[in-house]
Parts: structure tokens; C-alpha cells; sequence
């Protein structure tokens, strides 16, 4: 069976999922997207997408609506199609918006919250989902199996971990980036690396220090660690450095500032 797979709101994290779902035949995938010249790239890079400005069409009990707009935009933007997504399924990848707000907006309580991450686009995304009880093992499968196909999934116990997984995995795509900018950069100022040496030599650093751990599951991170930090060697200097000035707490202090910042957009954007 195929589905109806309407993305609403056509941005970044809209296009991380439908990118790689392209070639998928369980869904047929449309795209709401009313910034006209968005809406214009879409139809360039995705002709065998069909992108509307807006929702003109009711969706059925089996449709499934992917809601991707800015949480600052929600409730407006939901406002103006509720009449018409009354029966589907809504899954939304809005950051800090709580299923109860978006089931006051619409009226309709098949509301599961997702949060994904942009590296899906390459199939390596990694997905919290929480699906409340009246959602059932079938339209279940079916919700997983989007976000299998671009990426792990996680299965939230209840939906406090789809704003938890925030600092974990879809803000912390931007951490990393961060902390490998401090890396590059450096690398440039101060001992002369081209931008484009610095960037190869640090990103497969990066992907090859990941690929390590991916391949060693029974080797505890530390221990991998120890393993490049020699006694009084050149590693242990920078460890130092970093634990000196406190590098962990500035880690969790950002974590805690991202999570407490979903649930402040909870109480503003409802
Ligand atoms: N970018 C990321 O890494 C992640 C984003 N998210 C969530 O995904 C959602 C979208 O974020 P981004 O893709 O980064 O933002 P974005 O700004 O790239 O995409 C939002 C898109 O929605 C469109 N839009 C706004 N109102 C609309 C309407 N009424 N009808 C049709 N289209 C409309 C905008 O023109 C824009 O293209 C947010 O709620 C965010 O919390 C979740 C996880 C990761
Ligand atoms: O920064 C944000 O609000 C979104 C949610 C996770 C990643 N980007």
C-alpha cells in the first residue's frame, strides 16, 4: 500500500527526510511549501514531487502529515489548514512544540512527536518518536518505517525524551560543528594549513575517530582514548588542558541550556 506523505513546510529538516525518501514506493510525497522561490527549488531538484503553496486538498484517515515549519510559525500556519488535517496522521519534527498543544490547535489526537536530525539525508539520521496509545501497531509500522529509512531510530518511552534527545542528537549536529570550526580554523591561524587541508584533515579525523567507535562496540570510549594518550606524551597535554578549563561542564551547561530552551518554546509558541 502506498501512502500519502505530505511534507508542510519544505525547509532544511523537511528536505533531510524527503531526499532520501525519494525513491521509496511505500509513499506517495507532496510538498506545502508557500515561500514561492523555495517552492521553485523544490520543483527543479524534485520533479517527481508534486509542491502546492498551500494544502488545498482534505487528507484522509491513512495520509500522513510531516509538520516542518518553525515553531515560532505553528500555530498559525496549522490554523489555516485545520479543517483539512482533522483525520490524518500528524507527525510533527517540531522542536519543543508538545503533542497536546498541536491536539488543541487541530482537534485531531493521532499527534506523534518526532525529533530527527540532518544528517537523515544520508541515511545516517537518528530519530526519537514517541506515538501515543491510540495510534495503532500498523499505522505504527508504518511511522517507523519513514524514519528507518533515513537513519536509527529511538523509540521514546514517553515524550519528555523527544525534547531530551535534543542535546543528544539534533542540536548536537551543530555542537560538533562547533567544536571541528575550533579545530579548522586554528589549524589556519595559527600553523598555516590551508582552509581545505585543515577541513580534509580534521573531518577524517572526525569520521575516523566515529568509525572507531562504531567498530569497537566493546571497547569503552575511554579506554580508546587511553589509547592515544601516551604517559607524558603530546595527547595528555591537550586532555589536560581541556579538563583544567572545565570542558565537560561547559559541555552539560550547553545541553542543559538547549533542553530548558524546548521547554520554554512550550509555554511561548502555545
Ligand atoms: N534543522 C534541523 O536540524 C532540525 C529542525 N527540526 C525542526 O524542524 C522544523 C523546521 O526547521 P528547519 O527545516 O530548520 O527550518 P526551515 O526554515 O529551513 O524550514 C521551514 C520551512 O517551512 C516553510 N513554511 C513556513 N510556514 C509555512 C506555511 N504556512 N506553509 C508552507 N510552508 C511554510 C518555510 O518557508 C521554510 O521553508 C522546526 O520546527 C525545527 O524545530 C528538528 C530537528 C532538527
Ligand atoms: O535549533 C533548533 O531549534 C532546531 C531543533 C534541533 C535542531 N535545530
Amino acid at each position: 500500500m502506498t501512502n500519502k506523505l505530505v511534507f508542510f513546510g519544505g525547509g532544511n529538516m523537511a528536505e533531510a527526510i524527503f531526499s532520501k525518501l525519494k525513491n521509496n514506493p511505500a509513499f506517495k510525497i507532496e510538498i506545502i511549501q508557500n515561500n514561492n522561490e523555495r517552492a521553485q527549488e523544490l520543483s527543479h531538484n524534485y520533479p517527481e514531487f508534486q509542491i502546492w503553496q498551500t494544502l488545498d486538498s482534505t487528507l484522509d484517515k491513512n495520509d500522513i502529515l510531516i509538520i516542518a515549519v518553525k515553531p515560532q510559525h505553528a500555530k498559525e500556519a496549522i490554523n489555516a489548514i485545520k479543517e483539512k488535517i482533522k483525520d490524518c496522521i500528524i507527525i510533527s519534527v517540531m522542536a519543543g512544540i508538545p503533542s497536546q498543544t498541536i491536539i488543541n490547535w487541530t482537534g485531531n489526537e493521532r499527534v506523534i512527536r518526532t525529533m530527527p536530525n540532518t544528517p537523515a539525508s544520508l541515511g545516517l539520521g537518528a530519530t526519537a518518536i514517541y506515538c501515543p496509545e491510540l495510534v495503532t501497531d500498523q499505522e505504527k509500522a508504518i511511522i517507523y518505517s519513514i524514519f528507518e529509512a533515513i537513519g536509527i531510530i529511538y523509540p521514546a518511552k514517553d515524550e519528555s525524551f523527544v525534547d531530551k534527545v535534543l542535546p543528544v542528537t539534533s542540536s548536537t549536529v551543530a555542537f560538533i560543528y562547533y567544536f571541528i570550526e575550533g579545530f579548522i580554523n586554528h589549524a589556519v591561524e595559527k600553523y598555516g594549513f590551508t582552509a581545505t587541508d585543515a577541513r580534509n584533515l580534521v573531518n577524517q579525523t572526525v569520521m575516523g575517530s566515529s568509525a572507531m567507535i562504531t567498530s569497537n562496540p566493546n571497547i569503552a570510549i575511554e579506554e580508546l582514548r587511553a589509547r592515544v594518550t601516551s604517559k607524558k606524551g603530546t595527547t595528555e597535554q591537550g586532555i589536560l588542558t581541556f579538563e583544567t578549563n572545565g570542558l565537560h561542564d561547559i559541555i552539560a551547561q550547553a545541553m542543559d541550556n538547549c533542553y530548558n530552551r524546548a521547554l520554554e518554546m512550550a509555554k511561548e509558541f502555545n
